[in-house]
């Protein structure tokens, strides 16, 4: 087969509908349609959890140049559920590239388009906000299916169990010389595991629903709530379980994690109109004054009406004011709605880890002189 003898459709909910070229898995896919726009990292987004039942639009032109290479990905499978580009790279260069985009797309039985205009798709998303859509890539030679046929497959809902979907079956360890840390598992990304590692944490993931009371029995110094996918009130479970480990062992949150912390304390999130997804967000931290460029991923934010008095705004969005990062005045608790662990992107704000290494180290001297936090 010649590249590009294959056809694809993105049909939206709201009736606007782009012709391609099809790669990837012949499939049909749904999912909700988004927008990144990240250079590089690809591979590291495809595989984020995160991006669960959604749909990826790639702003930039050309993906797949530097091909698809092993210990990149970010989980064990592609969560993405459909790939939208420009163009997708047909002849990779790097040296430690093993497969096309294509071929990496079909393996995993991901379906993707190609030759539309992603930047008229960009600007009507950025308009009217992202929405469902249904991506079909036909395999070589086959005709476009029906198009009535495929609006259909637009009116059934997105389902909302995402975090149930991708969250470890069982716990794990990887054990470590260093601090004793639960990580909490709502779709993480190995970045997050790496970054810990890297600190010589002594790691136990735990599945997303595992109770407080087990989280404490594995004796933690610190507890990680992960990223995840969906949205945050979908897990009222994960915000309870939240609420219980708040004062008793010093916390991190994490993207969705940081939305689960918010609302454990009180908070409220929204869903944001387009979301922020890319490895170029300016985001400024309020206690230095230093802007960082953070790794971003996310559709819903934390709502600054009705913030609990107990939690105080660390981090802003530069480009938008939205808040970003999260301190609990009181107890040893702090989140960020940015991706520390970048994995695509830059290293800026790789520091936060250490930050809650030394808050544990802090909490434990606390107690040590009588202060007791618990
Ligand atoms: N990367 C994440 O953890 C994303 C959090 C949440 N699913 C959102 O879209 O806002």
């Amino acid at each position: 087969m010649k590249h590009g003898e294959r056809k694809a459709y993105l049909l939206l909910e709201d009736g606007t509908a782009f012709e391609g070229k099809g790669f990837g898995a012949a499939a049909i896919s749904v999912g909700e349609v988004v927008f990144t726009t990240g250079m590089t990292g690809y591979q590291e987004t495809l595989t984020d959890p995160s991006y669960y039942r959604q749909i990826v639009t790639f702003t930039y032109p050309l993906i797949g140049n530097y091909g698809l290479a092993p210990g990149v990905e970010q989980s064990w499978q592609v969560r993405a559920f459909g790939v939208v580009v420009r163009e997708a790279a047909p002849t990779p260069s790097h040296r430690r590239s093993v497969e096309t985009l294509d071929e990496y797309l079909r393996r995993h039985g991901v379906p993707g388009i190609e030759g539309i205009d992603t930047r008229s798709l960009v600007r009507h998303i950025r308009r009217e906000g992202t929405m469902k859509g249904a991506l079909v890539s036909t395999g070589p030679g086959e005709g476009l299916p029906d198009k009535a046929a495929l609006w259909a497959h637009l009116e059934q809902p997105i389902p909302r169990d995402h975090v149930a979907q991708v969250t470890a079956r069982a716990p794990y360890r990887m054990p470590g010389q260093g601090k004793r840390v639960v990580l909490v598992d709502y779709g993480l990304k190995h970045g997050m595991l790496e970054s810990l590692r890297y600190r010589n944490c002594d790691i136990y993931v735990v599945p997303a629903w595992t109770p407080a009371s087990d989280i404490l029995a594995l004796r933690p110094q610190g507890v990680v709530l992960s990223n995840g996918p969906g949205d945050p009130q979908d897990i009222p479970e994960a915000a309870e379980t939240v609420r219980e480990l708040l004062g008793r062992v010093p916390l991190f949150g994490i993207c969705l994690g940081h939305q689960v912390f918010a609302l454990a304390c009180g908070g409220r999130t929204e869903k944001m109109s387009f979301g922020h997804r890319g490895c170029n967000h300016p985001v400024k931290d309020l206690t230095t004054g230093r802007v960082m460029i953070t790794s971003q991923n996310h559709g819903y934010v934390v709502s600054r009406e009705g913030l609990p008095e107990d939690l105080e705004v660390t981090h802003v969005n530069q480009n938008d004011g939205t808040v970003e990062g999260l301190r609990h005045r009181h107890l040893p608790a702090f989140s960020v709605q940015f991706h520390p662990e970048a994995r695509p992107g830059p290293d800026d704000a790789a520091e936060l880890f250490d930050r809650f290494l030394e808050e544990i180290d802090n909490a434990e001297a606390g107690v040590e002189e009588g202060r007791v936090y618990a």
